[in-house]
């Protein structure tokens, strides 16, 4: 059997190869994950991922078919193979739990490890947290205009790939959504399994009617019916009602019922058909819409006063539609010679790509009287910051702008946890329940002017005093070298 040792790009095997002869596989270092843009022009990014790559780091080793294949390839050499043999992550994971809301630069995770580990590592880890925390910042996005309404995840047909679309229903969870029709993530992940009906249906028995009174024969607690097969208003509106009054006469009617409309002008079917059920006693039915919606349509029905209470949202979210990668990127930040630690940099002629050299953390400084947060700070690791003293802030980008946050008006929280210390798990992986409710504070905590969907505020994140001295300082050596 293959493992997922081999789900990585050559060039890290060959690097890796390239090391072990050299002699400096074994050379610690550290390394961040961070992006530089939010994605669909956003104010933030909900970071997920962090269960899928647990996972993935506490089981990955080479299995002898692993190794016969590479030895097929001819590029491995046989002392390298057998190395690779005992291969494992020895080293330590910190990171941002999953459902945190994270800016630009701002370290996701940090990785402590042989360099060799650190590499193999890289490309399935920015796999995993770029599409993660990417479908999971989409749906954040949709729930943000869909403020209390159903929110039904529909992708799965749509998704590029199984894993997409599994992972991608996890995803959306924590970026609030309320179910999936993906039975499988719902089997994998205990989350709530929803859906209606296709046209098929309602195309499988002679009239509508008697296609919707066999649903609610067989499903009388999951009563939504699709009512756009003819005709929404003339047709599926008045058999929707019918058999709603069959039921209410009956008894039998639940608790939950409704329609879903799936083409044509949803915001005045909507109301066409609140009226109607308002007029035939049934004001209180769901009415769910779905065709390829997304946080914008959803944000103009609603302007156009759409009577829609229940969202499916398949393609546009699972694809991330409007932005196909979070560009989560991978640096080395530092490196030990002996016991001695190097921090190292990578230079650019574009001043945003300057990576940030050191062992760094994230603080955050939340308004202690409203709970929302005003700023980040990129620190060092273990610098703390005073909150019985006044705080003084300076724009990286813009230094001229500066802010002063007085003492004891706020609190300041440390983002980084240890997940793995020595190759060993020491993080308590939380509920996705537990995730959510993070996720769901998290964005309470930001203001509505960084979560706008067009031209939203950006999150003050600045590098604290040491980890801007100590750039200055590694550029300046590093310029050196040019001269
Ligand atoms: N009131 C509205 N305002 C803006 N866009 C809308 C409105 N109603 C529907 N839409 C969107 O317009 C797009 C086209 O919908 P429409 O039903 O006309 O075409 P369609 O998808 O080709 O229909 P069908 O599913 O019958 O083939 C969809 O993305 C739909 O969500
Ligand atoms: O529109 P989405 O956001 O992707 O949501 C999922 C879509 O999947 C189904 O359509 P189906 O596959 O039957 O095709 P359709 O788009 O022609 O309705 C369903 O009726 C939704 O329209
Ligand atoms: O249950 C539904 O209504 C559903 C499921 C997947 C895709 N479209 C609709």
């Amino acid at each position: 059997m293959y493992t997922n040792a081999l789900l990585t790009d050559l060039y890290q095997l060959t690097m890796m190869q390239g090391l072990f002869l050299e002699g400096k596989h074994e050379q610690y270092c550290v390394f961040d994950r961070y992006y530089r843009s939010n994605p669909f022009n956003g104010g933030y990014t909900v970071v997920a991922g962090l269960e899928h790559l647990i996972d993935y780091v506490s089981r990955i080793h080479f299995s002898d078919d692993d190794i016969d294949y590479l030895k097929k390839t001819g590029i491995f050499c046989d002392e390298f193979l057998e190395y690779l043999r005992t291969w494992s992550f020895t080293g330590d994971i910190y990171a941002m739990p999953e459902g945190t809301v994270a800016f630009p630069q701002e370290v996701l995770l940090r990785v402590h490890a042989k360099k060799d580990e650190c590499l193999l590592l890289e490309t399935c880890m920015s796999m995993i947290m770029n599409h993660e925390s990417l479908i999971a910042t989409k749906a954040r996005r949709v729930r943000t205009v869909a403020g209390k309404d159903a929110l039904m995840e529909f992708g799965l047909r749509r998704a590029q790939g199984e894993s997409a679309g599994v992972y991608g229903a996890r995803s959306a969870m924590i970026g609030g959504f309320n179910g999936t029709s993906n039975v499988l993530a719902g089997a994998l992940f205990h989350i709530p399994i929803l859906g209606t009906m296709a046209h098929s249906w309602v195309m499988s028995f002679p009239t509508e009617l008697e296609a919707f009174r066999a649903y609610a024969r067989q499903y009388p607690n999951n009563l939504i019916l699709l009512v756009d097969t003819y005709n929404t208003l003339k047709q599926g509106v008045p058999d929707a009602i019918t058999v709603f009054q069959e039921m209410k006469e009956a008894g039998t009617l639940p608790k939950s019922y409704g329609i879903r409309l799936d083409s044509g002008d949803l915001a005045y079917l909507s109301k066409e058909a609140r009226r109607m059920f308002e007029e035939a006693g049934f004001g209180d039915a769901v009415i769910a819409a779905s065709n390829d919606l997304d946080e914008t349509l959803i944000s103009e029905l609603k302007i156009q006063g759409c009577a829609i209470n229940s969202w499916g949202v398949g393609t546009n979210l699972i694809t991330a539609k409007g932005s196909p990668s979070l560009g989560g990127v991978f640096k080395l930040v530092g490196q030990y010679d002996g016991d001695v630690f190097v921090p190292k940099i990578k230079m650019s002629d574009n001043a945003e790509k300057i990576s940030n050299p050191g062992i760094k953390n994230v603080l955050r400084i939340y308004d202690k009287k409203t709970g929302k947060m005003k700023a980040d700070i990129i620190a060092l690791e273990g610098e703390t910051i005073d909150p019985t003293q006044d705080l003084h802030l300076t724009s990286d980008k813009a230094p001229w702008r500066s802010r002063l946050i007085p003492a004891n008006s706020f609190e300041v929280k440390t983002m980084l946890r240890p997940i793995f210390l020595k190759g060993k798990l020491v993080y308590d992986l939380p509920s996705l329940s537990d995730i959510i409710a993070y996720a769901d504070e998290q964005m309470d905590s930001l203001w509505p002017e960084y979560q706008r969907l067009v031209n939203p505020e950006e999150m003050w994140v600045q590098r604290s005093a040491k980890v801007s001295a100590l750039r200055e300082k590694v550029l300046k050596e590093e310029s050196l070298h040019f001269f």
